[in-house]
């Protein structure tokens, strides 16, 4: 098991003249986990996550990271921030600078870096969050999602351990919001922690390795998603509802369907419960193909080409390199969230699929895939598309 890397220990808050925020509470998280703060307004999620990298401390009880206490001076804060990285929920309160390259180059700046460090880490981080080419452009002239890319970019400059995002997808559409999530789970595949605080529910289950609710500023329930969303009672002591796959699931519990002790966390999970329950009356053809590109090997022009020697093939893109990838070689791209899924309900109906993705992903696809597989007894091959494949 991994190592913890932040630990609250009853704390507590109260706002100069104003209530107890956050009311003793305690918790724990681990080096790569994917953590869920969810909670209605006002239940204490924005004090909590101020508390992660030292911008409030609490009035008592102790915060750690790297099972260290918490010091707050300000040279045991300047590291402090380095390794918990903060996105806030208005980028326009984050951004400072006059030019998208001096924003992300702040953080770097501060921590002493050359101008060559200074350079690389811009680029690389720019270059993550899908902005390679807007350094020169002023941030208040981009749009919601581009300014939310540009703070994470300042703070992934700084290569912390833990990213800590509030509310991430507030104010973005539901394409953006998608983005978004799935850089979240990129990043957290390259081993970073992640915190997100949230009210959505629908969110936060399929998402979360756990959830913790929270309400008037305690912890209701910290648990895996289906466990924590799955008591109606806490939901309900914390403003919530419970998510629809979940109260799908309850229901066909009802209607005597056996769901395994599992509950299902996606359309995938809940295809596979129903169809298995279901045979005789559901057709299964023969399995398609899931083919896997790695975009940042593959000779630019293949792609394309291949997905011309393959009419009625579905392209789907995990990541904002093969996004911006697909955009630029011209192809249509059926799926942009939750990929792997789609690519093997589509293969369960016989159809073949194409994932573009970077290298850093391709491995996911597998072992996704195989889960899936071993778990359902079904067999769906996964093949890598090479430069050499071109046409064939
Ligand atoms: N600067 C402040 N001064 C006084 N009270 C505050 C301040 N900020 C927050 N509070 C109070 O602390 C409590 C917790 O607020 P907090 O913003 O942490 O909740 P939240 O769960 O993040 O809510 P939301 O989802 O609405 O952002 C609320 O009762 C709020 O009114």
């Amino acid at each position: 098991m991994s190592s913890i890397v932040l630990e609250a220990r009853d704390i507590r808050y109260r706002y100069p003249r104003g209530q107890e925020a956050i009311r003793g509470i305690s918790f724990h998280f681990r080096r790569g986990e994917k953590i869920a703060l969810v909670g209605p307004n006002g239940a204490g999620k924005s004090t909590l996550l101020q508390m992660f990298n030292g911008m409030i401390r609490p009035d008592s009880g102790m915060m750690l990271f790297d099972n260290r206490p918490m010091e707050y001076d300000r040279a045991s804060l300047r590291e402090l921030r380095r390794k918990v990285g903060f996105v806030l929920q208005n980028p326009d309160r984050q951004i400072i600078a006059p030019t998208v390259y001096q924003d992300v180059a702040f953080g770097p700046t501060n921590l002493g870096y050359s101008e060559a460090e200074v350079r690389e880490s811009v680029t690389t981080a720019l270059r993550h969050v899908g902005l390679a080419g807007f350094e020169r452009r002023p941030p208040h002239q981009l749009s919601g999602g581009e300014k939310k890319r540009v703070a994470i970019a300042g703070v992934l400059a700084m290569d912390p351990d833990v990213l800590v995002f509030d509310e991430p997808t507030s104010g973005l559409d539901p394409s953006g919001s998608e983005d978004l999530m799935e850089l979240l789970d990129e990043l957290n595949h390259e081993g970073k922690t992640i915190v997100i605080s949230t009210h959505d529910v629908e969110l936060a289950y399929p998402w979360a390795d756990r959830v913790i609710l929270l309400a008037d500023g305690q912890i209701i329930k910290e648990d895996i998603p289906d466990v924590a969303f799955g008591n109606t009672k806490f939901v309900r002591m914390a403003h919530l509802s419970v998510p629809t796959l979940l109260e799908l699931s309850a229901e066909l519990e009802k209607r005597g369907f056996f769901i395994p002790g599992r509950k299902p966390r996606s359309v995938l999970d809940m295809v596979h419960i129903i169809e298995s329950q279901a045979r005789g009356s559901c057709c299964h053809p023969a399995p398609g193909t899931i083919t896997v590109c790695n975009v940042d090997t593959i000779a630019p022009g293949t792609t394309p080409l291949w997905v011309q020697a393959h009419p009625g093939i579905a392209v789907g893109a995990m990541g904002t390199r093969a996004k911006q990838c697909a955009a630029m070689e011209q192809v249509a791209l059926e799926f942009t969230y939750g990929v792997i899924d789609k690519c093997i309900l589509r293969a369960l109906r016989g159809k073949d699929s194409l994932i573009l993705t970077n290298g850093s992903m391709v491995g996911r696809v597998t072992e996704r895939v195989e889960a899936y597989c071993k778990e359902s007894g079904n067999v769906i091959s996964v093949a890598l598309l090479e430069t050499t494949d071109r046409l064939s």
